[in-house]
């Protein structure tokens, strides 16, 4: 694959400096505070899950980082520099929740790929070759070369993905946000999404992806981050991806089985938390008595009896 073009990025900083959040506070024009006091950040070459309840602020979080709405008081800091520079740099690239685009809007999938070449050519934006390598790079990378001259529309749920995935792809950004891309695709797709996005993470991109799909979160994410309104944990997975800083997150809305697992092998007990299709299922192991993270497929979920407690 030919890797695209690109202008360096004047403000890399370190070599860990990511993604930096402080203090963010954002008010929309209607006076509702979204965010308030919002500090983390991540490193280069990570993927952080954000997670939290509707509402919670996540959209509007990744809208700070686009530069689309502005953060005050706070500061925001993409690739050691400011989002202005970012912005200019075209270095960070965003994935839409599907509900979020007009899929009627008559645009090939190709033309869709290519508008992340846009911050990359003239204002006439005539596609150079290094654009249309970037292009058919992307494609063949997500797996929707043979969908190129399709109508956007006329695609499934998870190909749609595919397609904003490629289009972030052949932008070349550094910081990739996805708002949940998992919502409406299939198992199989969710997976292939998710080899992408480790790639992407192994080439040492920032992935900060939104979703609900709290089973999956252990099993690709570095990092969590999460929010309501304000950060209630943030850091390593198996750090933040307690019961406590879940039922912390989620409150009332999360539910929660534990399950009795004596006859399980290796596990004491298996807790269910769920706040979405696919739960979250922590299984402490019997010998170190450490919490395990793992997903609906782990093998404890509903194979063992339910003790009935539930909270
Ligand atoms: N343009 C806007 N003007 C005013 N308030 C807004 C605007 N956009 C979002 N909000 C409000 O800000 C809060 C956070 O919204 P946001 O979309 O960031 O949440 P979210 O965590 O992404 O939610 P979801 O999980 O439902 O996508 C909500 O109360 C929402 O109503």
């Amino acid at each position: 694959m030919n890797a695209p073009t690109r202008r360096a990025y004047p403000h890399s900083g370190g070599m860990g400096a990511g993604l930096a959040v402080s203090g963010a506070t954002v008010t929309y024009r209607n006076g509702h505070t979204a965010l308030r006091d919002v500090s983390f950040a991540i490193p280069r070459g990570t993927i952080t899950a954000l997670v939290g309840v509707n509402g919670s602020g996540k959209s509007t979080l990744f809208k700070a980082v686009m530069g689309f709405v502005p953060v005050s008081p706070g500061s925001i800091s993409v690739l050691g520099g400011s989002v202005t520079q970012a912005l200019k740099s075209n270095v960070v690239a965003y994935v839409p929740q599907s509900e979020d685009v007009d899929w009627n809007f008559p645009v090939l999938v190709e033309d869709v790929v290519m508008m992340g070449r846009y911050g990359h050519m003239n204002l006439l934006r005539l596609p150079r070759r290094q654009d249309r390598e970037a292009v058919d790079a992307a494609l063949d990378r997500v797996g929707m070369t043979a969908f190129r001259k399709r109508q956007i529309g006329e695609l499934s749920g998870g190909q749609k993905k595919r397609v904003f995935l490629a289009r972030a792809l052949a932008q070349d950004a550094r910081i990739i946000l996805l708002d949940e891309p998992f919502t409406g695709v299939d198992v199989t797709t969710e997976e292939a999404i998710i080899a992408l996005l480790r790639g992407l993470r192994d080439e040492g991109r920032v992935i900060l992806v939104s979703t609900h799909n709290l089973g999956s979160v252990p099993e690709f994410c570095d990092r969590a981050v999460l929010l309501n309104r304000t950060v209630l944990a943030a850091g390593l997975t198996e750090d933040v991806f307690t019961q406590a800083n879940l039922e912390k997150a989620f409150g009332g809305v999360l539910r929660h089985f534990v399950f009795d697992a004596s006859r399980h092998a290796g596990a004491a007990s298996v807790d269910v938390i769920s706040d979405d299709e696919r739960p979250l299922v922590i299984y402490a192991d019997k010998a170190s008595g450490e919490a395990q993270h793992g997903s609906a497929q782990a093998p404890a979920a509903g194979s063992e009896r339910h003790d009935g407690s539930a909270s």
